[in-house]
């Protein structure tokens, strides 16, 4: 199914704050139509108001898809205003970390078609990353559908089984802000050695930005990318003395975060 048959039916997107409006502005910029779009919102910013989607207005009878993008804690009040939507032919993706596929099946139904999803800000200019798990009702029509609404904002990945979860939240879920992290303190540092804050920014933010695009683009792997900027007791073997530290270094820095997400995300779904 493309994107102008979603646009057919209708799209109802439940919540829009930070990652709702991240997935719709890449959806409006993909060319769906501001009037196939139907948002629920309590805060809407002045941004949504500007797009032209029916915003907190009556919704379609049976839209193509349903996109839960509310906060886990939120999760109990949202759903129920759905719950009509549920056991019939609407296919139900929710986004929220840590909320599991069986708590939508008790306020939508058994029978309903669910998709839990995991997708990241980049969303917003297309090179976002999505993984897609369903439940047993969400049939391979159902699995396309939810591809092609995501695949219009960035790469999409099937899971094998919804325990996987938990750790793409804690790697590509949460990751742009380790990334968006590292800019800040690359800079901080730059500045620390002298550097004006504003050309500190712009090397970290262009350092970052390229680094990232050489490492999807090339064939080579990441490790031997690392390799190649490294001229044996030149700057960067020193700097990557520090950061390959055993103990205080990159590896077990980057582990111990992923593992704190990870573990967040399991806790949450125990509710
Ligand atoms: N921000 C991110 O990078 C990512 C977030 N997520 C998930 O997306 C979901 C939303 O996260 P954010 O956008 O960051 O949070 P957010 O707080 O920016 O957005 C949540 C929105 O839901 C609205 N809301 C609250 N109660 C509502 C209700 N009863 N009905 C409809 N809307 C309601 C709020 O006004 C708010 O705008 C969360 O479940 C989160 O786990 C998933 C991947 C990445
Ligand atoms: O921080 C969070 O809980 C959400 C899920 C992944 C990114 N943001």
């Amino acid at each position: 199914m493309a994107l102008s048959q979603i646009a057919a039916q209708g799209l109802v997107l439940l919540g829009c704050g930070k990652m709702g409006s991240a997935m719709l502005a890449g959806w409006l910029s993909e060319g769906l139509p501001a009037s196939s779009v139907w948002v629920i919102e309590p805060h809407p910013s002045d941004w949504l108001r500007g797009t032209g989607v029916h915003l907190n207005q009556p919704l379609p009878d049976a839209p193509a898809i349903v996109l839960v993008a509310v906060k886990p804690q939120m999760m109990g009040d949202a759903l129920p205003v759905l719950q009509a939507l549920g056991n019939g032919e609407t296919l139900f993706v929710s986004v929220a970390a840590g909320t599991a596929i069986a708590t939508y099946e008790e306020v939508l139904g058994e029978s309903t078609p669910i998709i839990r999803a995991m997708p990241n800000t980049p969303a917003a200019i297309g090179r976002g990353i999505t993984a897609l798990i369903g439940n047993t009702h969400a049939a391979e029509d159902h699995l396309s559908l939810a591809e092609t609404l995501l695949a219009a904002v960035g790469q999409t990945v099937r899971l094998d089984h919804e325990g996987q979860m938990d750790a793409v939240t804690g790697v590509s879920g949460s990751g742009p802000a380790y990334v968006f992290h590292l800019i800040e303190t690359l800079a901080a540092a730059g500045e620390a050695q002298g550097l004006p804050a504003d050309l500190a920014l712009q090397l970290a933010r262009a350092t970052v930005a390229g680094a990232g695009a050489l490492a999807e683009s090339a064939e080579e792997s990441p490790a031997q990318l690392r390799v190649n900027v490294t001229s044996p007791n030149g700057t960067t073997q020193a700097a990557l003395e520090v950061l390959m530290h055993e103990d205080e270094g990159f590896p077990n820095l980057l582990h111990r975060a992923v593992t704190a997400a990870t573990e967040r995300s399991k806790e949450l779904s125990r509710g």
